[in-house]
């Protein structure tokens, strides 16, 4: 039984399906009619491009870059697709925020209709104090109002009340002091939701102050967009769809599955794990969010599975990855780990940790599972349980098989040296062929250091996974000592060749 799963699943309790799915501003602020006339100008998923610059690619040996796709054209998923098209930056973009600029769609909205003014206007308000803000009746400014999802309200407001309301001012026009009536087209209202981004938030793996201010209007925007909106999915709006075709799935994980995908804009391969249940409340998405919050403070390294992007859509998160061939869990059984490729991965793998920690961030969930490899480089994957070494975040351990003793008993000091265990523990696992239990005398056994003799390995070898298994978390090397032995010294040589 996986410790982590246990943990997870207590902070996945609310990820459990069957709620309603919570409509996004777009459709809260827009009357039915309105809100197909804005959909209907989203394009359908385009066809995969064919990048003109694929044999120039192609030559491009980068470790980092993506696979090159070879699919033949009749592979893709548009069924006409004419290989003679432009690509267009907008054809193929997600429109996230439809922007005023966009003249079809300002075009599209009938505004002699929307600009009808109602025939039972709210009568007028007098505001009472500039400090009281806004009369009891003046409800129809906020772009959110249930109100607003009825027909369009008519203001009148004093010139000085609408200084202190962005919303206002852009609802009313005012000529000197003079009151005048206007109207509030909802596709403005509609507009505005579109075009107001989600406000930014705070890393909490990048410890150095950031020059740029954090979302000074996220208080305001949140009521617009919310934090993490949900607002793609359902209704054809398929950031997923629209930028990528599927392949096909290669990996499920606990609470999520992972997808080969060709990004339809440039033409390469990418991996695309999502949450297999809806996040429905922000507690929830922020919690998911973390790993790619980590992966984003690391920055890249040619031994972590690079990721290039994430978004939120039908309530579940989406990261864009690196594709990998395949992680060890896969195939364990018939692939015999000789000492030397164990050295290599054991090493490969070091230099990643060392460069995690060196970022003040350890991973807590190192396992085979977890270690990819592509191209015959090994890459450690799958940051959902990374947190700061200054435990400033809940901590939450990974699979239990690869755990400390000092993490199953909740001491949380040494977390650098929990990696160090578990990746002791998952090459000695790889080496000797066969699973690691999660219970009995052979799981105390490995916790108090106890390795049993792997025949025809060297002694050298084998001390050194009994040293990163040591019960003592402070006698366990670093990830810096470990890269530096001289046992590596052969796998340094061959990488330079
Ligand atoms: N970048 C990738 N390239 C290739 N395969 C991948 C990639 N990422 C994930 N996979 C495959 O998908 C599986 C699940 O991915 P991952 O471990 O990230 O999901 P998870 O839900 O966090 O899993 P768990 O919590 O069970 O470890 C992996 O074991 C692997 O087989
Ligand atoms: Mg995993």
């Amino acid at each position: 039984m996986k410790r982590k799963n246990l943990k997870r699943s207590g902070g996945g309790s609310g990820k459990t399906g069957g709620r309603k799915k919570t409509k996004g501003p777009l459709s809260r602020s827009l009357q039915p009619g309105q809100q197909a006339q804005l959909f209907s100008l989203r394009p359908q998923p385009p066809p995969p491009s064919f990048p003109p610059f694929q044999s120039l690619q192609d030559s491009d040996s980068a470790p980092l870059e993506p696979h090159r796709h070879t699919m033949p054209a009749h592979d893709f998923d548009a069924p006409d697709a004419n290989l003679d098209f432009i690509l267009s930056q907008d054809f193929f973009c997600t429109p996230d925020y439809i922007t005023p600029d966009n003249q079809n769609l300002l075009n599209s909205v009938n505004f002699n209709k929307e600009n009808t003014p109602c025939p039972k206007s709210p009568e007028k308000v007098k505001t009472a104090s500039k400090t009281s803000g806004r009369g009891t009746d003046s409800i129809s400014l906020n772009p959110l109002s249930p109100s607003l999802s009825g027909c369009p309200h008519i203001e009148e407001l004093e010139e000085d009340t609408l200084e202190r309301d962005e919303a206002k001012t852009e609802k009313t026009s005012v000529k000197g002091n003079k009151k005048v009536h206007s109207y509030v087209p909802q596709s403005a209202v509609a507009l505005r939701c579109r075009v107001m981004p989600p406000p930014c938030i705070k890393n909490p793996y990048l410890n150095e102050g950031s020059d740029i201010e954090i979302d000074p209007f996220g208080n305001r925007r949140s009521k617009c967009a919310g934090f993490f909106p949900a607002i793609i999915g359902g209704d054809g709006l398929s950031r997923y769809h629209t930028d990528f075709h599927e392949i096909e799935q290669i990996g499920t994980g606990n609470f999520s599955r992972v997808f080969k995908v060709l990004k339809r804009i440039d033409g390469c391969l990418y991996a695309v794990k999502h949450s297999t249940r809806q996040l429905h409340h922000d507690t929830e998405r922020r919690k998911a969010l973390m790993e790619v919050q980590a992966l984003a403070a690391l920055g890249s390294h040619e031994n972590i599975t690079s990721y290039y992007s994430s978004w939120f859509e039908n309530e579940q998160l989406y990261i864009q990855m690196e594709l990998c061939d395949y992680s060890l869990s896969v195939g364990k059984s018939s692939q015999s780990f000789t000492e030397n490729e164990a050295l290599k991965a054991l090493y490969q793998i070091a230099k990643a940790l060392q460069f995690i920690h060196d970022r003040g961030i350890a991973h807590l969930d190192v396992k085979p599972d977890n270690i990819y490899v592509k191209n015959s480089v090994y890459k450690l994957g799958d940051f959902g349980c990374a947190t700061p070494l200054d435990k400033s975040l809940p901590i939450e351990e990974g699979d239990a098989r690869y755990m400390p003793l000092e993490i199953l008993n909740d001491v949380y000091d040494h977390l650098s040296k929990v990696d160090i265990f578990s990746l002791g523990a998952a090459i000695y696992e790889l080496v000797r062929g066969s699973p690691l239990p999660d219970s009995g005398p052979q799981f105390l056994n490995l916790r108090e250091g106890r390795l049993s003799l792997l025949p025809g390995h060297s002694l050298q070898f084998q001390n050194l996974l009994k040293m990163m298994v040591d019960p003592d978390p402070r006698q366990r090397p670093s990830a810096k000592d470990l890269v530096q032995n001289p046992i590596f010294d052969r796998v340094r040589r061959n990488a330079n060749t």
